[in-house]
C-alpha cells in the first residue's frame, strides 16, 4: 500500500467519525458558513502579487517534525505581514500534525487573507466543513479521486463560492481531471505516491500542457528564491512552500528573505 493509499483509509475512518458527530445541517447553521469567500486566483493574479502561498506544516510523511515550537497564529500572522498571497493551513492530524484548531486560529487571526484548506478531500462532507471552517479554498488531489469524484467534489466546492485547486504530478491526471470546477491548477512536484522527488521538473514538464485559462501553480520542493525566478519563465503565478519557512525559526521573515 502507498504512503497515499495508507492516508486516505484514515481518512474516510475520521470522516465517517466527524459525521456521526455533526451533521451537515448543523454545519451549515455554525461557523463561518455564511461567510463571503476570498479569491486565490484573483490574489494570484493581482500585478503586485508575490504569488507565494505559505504553508503551516508541522510534520510530514517524507521529513517527519519540520516545526513543532511555533503557535499557528505567529507563523501565518508572520507569512501575511510578509507578503503572502494565500495561506495554506493543513488540517489532517496523522500524518501532518495539523487541527481544525489550527485553521480556526489562522482563519480570526488573517481575516482578510484567502486560506487553502490543506486536507485531503473524499467526501461532500469534507467540503461543507471547509465553508464552515472559514476556507476560501479547497485542494482535490488527482491521484486521490477519480475524474467524477473530481466533479462532484468541485462542483460542491464552487456552487459554495470557494474555489478549487486541482493538485496534479503527471499529465494524465491533468487530462482526467480539468473541468470548469476547477479555479486553480497546481503541479505538485513531489509524487504523493512515494513522496521521492527533491526537485521542480514536474512543474517544468507540465507548464505548456495546462491550458491557458487556469492559473499555474507551482509545489512543494521550492528550496530558494531562484527557483521562483526560474518558474516564472514557465508561466507559473502561484508558489506553494512549507518546509523552506517552516524548518527556520521565523518563517515569515524566511518569506520576505525569498522575494526581496
Ligand atoms: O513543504 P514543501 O515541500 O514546500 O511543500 C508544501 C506543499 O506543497 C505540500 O505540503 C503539499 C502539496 N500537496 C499536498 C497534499 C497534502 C499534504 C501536503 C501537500
Amino acid at each position: 500500500m502507498s504512503i497515499l493509499d495508507q492516508i486516505i483509509a484514515t481518512k474516510r475512518q475520521e470522516v465517517a467519525a466527524c459525521k456521526a458527530r455533526t451533521t451537515t445541517a448543523q454545519l451549515e447553521k455554525q461557523g463561518f458558513f455564511a461567510r463571503a469567500c476570498h479569491s486565490l486566483s484573483m490574489s494570484l493574479v493581482q500585478p503586485a502579487s508575490t504569488g507565494v502561498i505559505a504553508e503551516f506544516k508541522r510534520k510530514s510523511p517524507s521529513k517527519g517534525i519540520i516545526n513543532d515550537r511555533l503557535g499557528v497564529d505567529v507563523v501565518t500572522k508572520g507569512y501575511v505581514e510578509a507578503g503572502a498571497a494565500c495561506l495554506s493551513v493543513l488540517t489532517d492530524e496523522p500524518y501532518f500534525g495539523g487541527t481544525y484548531a489550527d485553521f480556526d486560529l489562522a482563519r480570526r487571526t488573517n481575516p482578510n487573507t484567502p486560506i487553502l484548506r490543506k486536507d485531503f478531500m473524499i467526501d461532500e462532507y469534507q467540503i461543507i466543513e471547509a465553508k464552515s471552517m472559514g476556507a476560501d479554498v479547497v485542494l482535490l488531489i488527482a491521484a486521490a479521486l477519480s475524474p467524477a469524484e473530481i466533479k462532484t467534489l468541485g462542483t460542491l466546492a464552487r456552487s459554495l463560492s470557494m474555489e478549487t485547486l486541482l493538485e496534479v504530478h503527471d499529465q494524465e491526471e491533468l487530462d482526467r481531471s480539468l473541468g470548469d470546477y476547477i479555479s486553480v491548477v497546481g503541479v505538485n512536484n513531489r509524487n504523493l505516491k512515494n513522496f521521492s522527488e527533491q526537485n521542480v521538473e514536474a512543474s517544468k514538464v507540465l507548464a505548456s500542457k495546462i491550458p491557458s485559462q487556469f492559473v499555474k501553480v507551482s509545489e512543494s520542493c521550492i528550496s530558494g528564491p531562484e527557483i521562483i525566478t526560474e518558474l516564472k519563465t514557465y508561466g507559473y503565478r502561484g508558489f506553494l512552500i512549507g518546509e523552506s519557512f517552516m524548518k527556520t525559526e521565523n518563517p515569515g521573515k524566511a518569506l520576505s528573505d525569498f522575494i526581496n
